[in-house]
C-alpha cells in the first residue's frame, strides 16, 4: 500500500497518484517479461485438468486452482484490506493478524472489475506475449501469471483514488456533482479524461519495455532481440488498462454521492 497507515485522509493528490502509476508501469513490464519466457502453456486455463487434493469439489482450471490457494494466505495476511488490493476469487478466510487503520480515503463501494482483467489477460495478452504450444513449466507459468493479474489489478484499481482526487478539485467538483446526479458517465468520463498524459503514458512505456527487455552486460546493453514484444506492452495499456482504469474511475464517480 503506497498511503502510509496512520496519514490523513487528505493524503491524495493527482500527483502524487500519478507518480504511483508510473512506478506500477515497471512491476507490470517485469511481470510480463518474467511470464514472457515461458511457452503459453494453455493446458493450465483449461479447467478440470487436474484433481486438487483437499479440495476434490473444485473444477477450474490449474491457474484458478492456484489463485484461489495464493489469495487465501494473502487475506490471512490482511492483504486484502489495503484499499488498493482486490482478489480475483471469493470466500476468503479472515485475517490472522489485527487489522491496520488505513486513511478513509474512498466512499466505500464494491467496485471489482477482476472479472474482466482476468478476462483480457487470458485471450489477448498471454497468447501474444509467449511461444505458442507447450514446455511444460507449469507452475513457473502460473505463479508469473498470478504477478502479472496482482499488478494489473492494483494498478487499474488506483483509479479509484485517481477519480476521488479529480472529484475534490475545487474547479471541477459542482461539473461532476451535476454529471453524477444526471448519471451521465459519457459527460464523467470526458471530463476526466487527459490525452495528453495517455500519449505521454505510451511513449514512456514503449522507452521502458525496450529498455527492460534487452540484456545489460559489463560492456553495456546487448543489441539482441528483446525479451518482450514491446507492442504487446503498449497495446496492453491503449486497449485495456487505461481504458479499464477509465471504467472504475467513472464507476467510482457515479457511486460517490450514494
Ligand atoms: O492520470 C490520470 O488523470 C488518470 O485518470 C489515469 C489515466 C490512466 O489510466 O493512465 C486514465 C485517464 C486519463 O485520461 C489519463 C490517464
Amino acid at each position: 500500500m503506497n498511503f502510509l497507515v496512520g496519514e490523513s485522509e487528505n493524503a491524495i493528490s493527482l500527483e502524487r497518484l500519478r507518480d504511483i502509476l508510473i512506478r506500477l508501469e515497471d512491476t507490470i513490464i517485469f511481470a510480463l517479461i518474467e511470464r514472457a519466457q515461458f511457452a503459453h502453456n494453455v493446458v493450465i486455463y483449461k479447467p478440470g485438468m487436474y484433481k486438487y487434493e483437499g479440495s476434490e469439489e473444485f473444477n477450474g482450471s490449474f491457474l484458478e486452482y492456484f489463485l484461489r490457494e495464493s489469495e487465501k494466505v494473502h487475506a490471512k495476511v490482511r492483504r486484502y484490506q489495503s484499499p488498493d488490493e482486490y482478489p480475483f476469487t471469493d470466500d476468503l478466510p479472515n485475517p490472522i493478524i489485527p487489522p491496520l487503520k488505513y486513511p478513509k480515503i474512498l466512499k466505500p463501494n464494491d467496485i471489482n472489475v477482476n472479472p474482466k482483467i482476468l478476462k483480457f489477460y487470458l485471450e489477448h495478452i498471454v497468447p501474444s506475449l509467449c511461444v505458442a504450444g507447450e514446455d511444460l513449466n507449469y507452475g513457473s507459468s502460473a505463479t508469473r501469471d498470478v504477478a502479472c493479474l496482482q499488478a494489473l489489478s492494483q494498478r487499474i484499481h488506483y483509479g479509484k483514488f485517481v477519480a476521488e482526487a479529480k472529484f475534490r478539485d475545487p474547479n471541477l467538483q459542482s461539473k461532476y456533482i451535476e454529471y453524477i446526479k444526471s448519471h451521465n458517465s459519457e459527460a464523467i468520463e470526458k471530463l476526466l479524461t487527459n490525452k495528453k498524459v495517455e500519449e505521454s503514458l505510451l511513449k514512456r512505456l514503449r522507452h521502458k519495455a525496450l529498455i527492460y527487455g534487452q540484456d545489460i552486460t559489463e560492456s553495456g546493453i546487448l543489441n539482441n532481440t528483446p525479451k518482450i514484444n514491446i507492442d504487446v506492452v503498449v497495446e496492453l495499456y491503449e486497449k485495456w488498462v487505461i481504458p479499464l482504469t477509465k471504467d472504475v474511475e467513472v464507476q467510482y464517480l457515479l457511486s460517490r454521492l450514494d
